[in-house]
């Protein structure tokens, strides 16, 4: 028996739409992500539970992790019968890489219950490709954060998917999810095919800055930096009340707001707990919408996805 913990990630982290991720886990303790167990079995079984199993597609055929074992299967030339629990902790069009969560716990769990067979690229290679079946697009920036933990910067060169970024350990990441969906798909659809030089120049500028930053641990010149000026201008207005929601966010001392991956969830990032408190407790009662909401202050998960068992 085989059991993979995955964890949740904010994609683009403002600042590096589609090429910056970043994993978070709960200070508290506790686990925000899926879980796949493994067993072995005469035949192929996929059991789904967890608080939003609910909200899978009713199609075994449909489910990534089932994606997952095709997938795997075809690459091991082999019919691999197995009984996979996937629990479903992950709220589904959340802008927390749910599906990267089961994308990432599935292939590892299966790569893991059958002996290691591939490598950790090859794995990141087919989590990225199965990522992009269900959002039209390829991008890594959910799951190499899920996968390898830390804050990844997507550089897909010299077969390199990507690589880890220095970051501030006493950065408080407060996430938002206020109960409503937002497809990956059709946030990426509204964004512009083209941008114009001004804006080309001011995003490398921005991008270069805080890597610089980060790698110069300079936190406050990393805070300025993040800033996105490719989707959160196209994206915002999907996200209820958000101009009025980042403001009052930094009038109570957020020193980074912004929308992680494609929404609806929005993150601050606070350097300190008294504020990344009064800021969880404005947005539980301001930003949630329905009792799928919620809000957890993080910090960055430098394991990224793991074997528990
Ligand atoms: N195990 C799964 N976890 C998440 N999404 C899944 C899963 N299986 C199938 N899906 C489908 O994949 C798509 C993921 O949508 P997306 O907007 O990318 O979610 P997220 O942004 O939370 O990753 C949805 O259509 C969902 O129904
Ligand atoms: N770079 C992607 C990130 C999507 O993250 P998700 O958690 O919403 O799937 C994008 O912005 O489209």
């Amino acid at each position: 028996m085989v059991k993979i913990y995955a964890p949740a990630s904010i994609g683009n982290a403002n600042v590096g739409f589609d090429v910056l991720g970043v994993a978070i886990t709960p200070i508290d303790g506790s686990f925000l992500g899926d879980f796949v167990t493994i067993q072995a079995s005469d035949k192929f079984d996929l059991i789904c539970d967890g608080f939003f199993a609910n909200q899978l597609p009713n199609l075994t055929e449909d489910n990534i992790v089932y994606q997952c074992w095709r997938s795997f299967c075809t690459k091991m030339k082999k019919f691999i019968p197995v009984k996979i629990l996937l629990e479903k902790n992950m709220p589904i069009g959340s802008g927390l890489g749910s599906s990267a969560c089961s994308i990432v716990a599935g292939f590892m769990a299966l790569n893991e219950f059958y002996g290691n067979p591939l490598n950790k690229n090859e794995l990141l290679m087919l989590m990225g490709y199965l990522e992009g079946k269900v959002s039209n697009s390829i991008h890594y920036d959910n799951v190499a954060p899920c996968f390898l933990g830390g804050m990844q910067l997507i550089l897909e060169e010299n077969n390199i998917i990507s690589q880890k970024i220095p970051t501030f350990n006493d950065w408080l990441w407060v996430i938002s999810y206020p109960g409503i969906k937002i497809s990956t798909a059709q946030a990426r659809s509204i964004l512009p095919g083209q941008y114009c030089k001004k804006d080309c120049i001011k995003h490398s500028q921005l991008l270069a800055g805080f890597i610089h930053a980060c790698y110069t641990n300079q936190p406050y010149l990393a805070a300025k930096l993040m800033k996105d000026i490719i989707a959160e201008p196209y994206r915002a207005k999907l996200l209820p009340n958000f101009i009025k929601v980042q403001q009052t966010v930094h009038e109570i001392g957020a020193i980074v707001s912004g929308i992680s991956g494609s929404g609806p969830t929005i993150f601050t990032i606070c350097d300190n707990i008294n504020i990344a408190n009064q800021v969880a407790n404005w947005l539980q009662s301001n930003y949630i919408k329905n009792n799928d909401g919620f809000v957890h202050i993080c910090r960055i998960d430098y394991f990224g996805a793991r074997k528990l068992g």
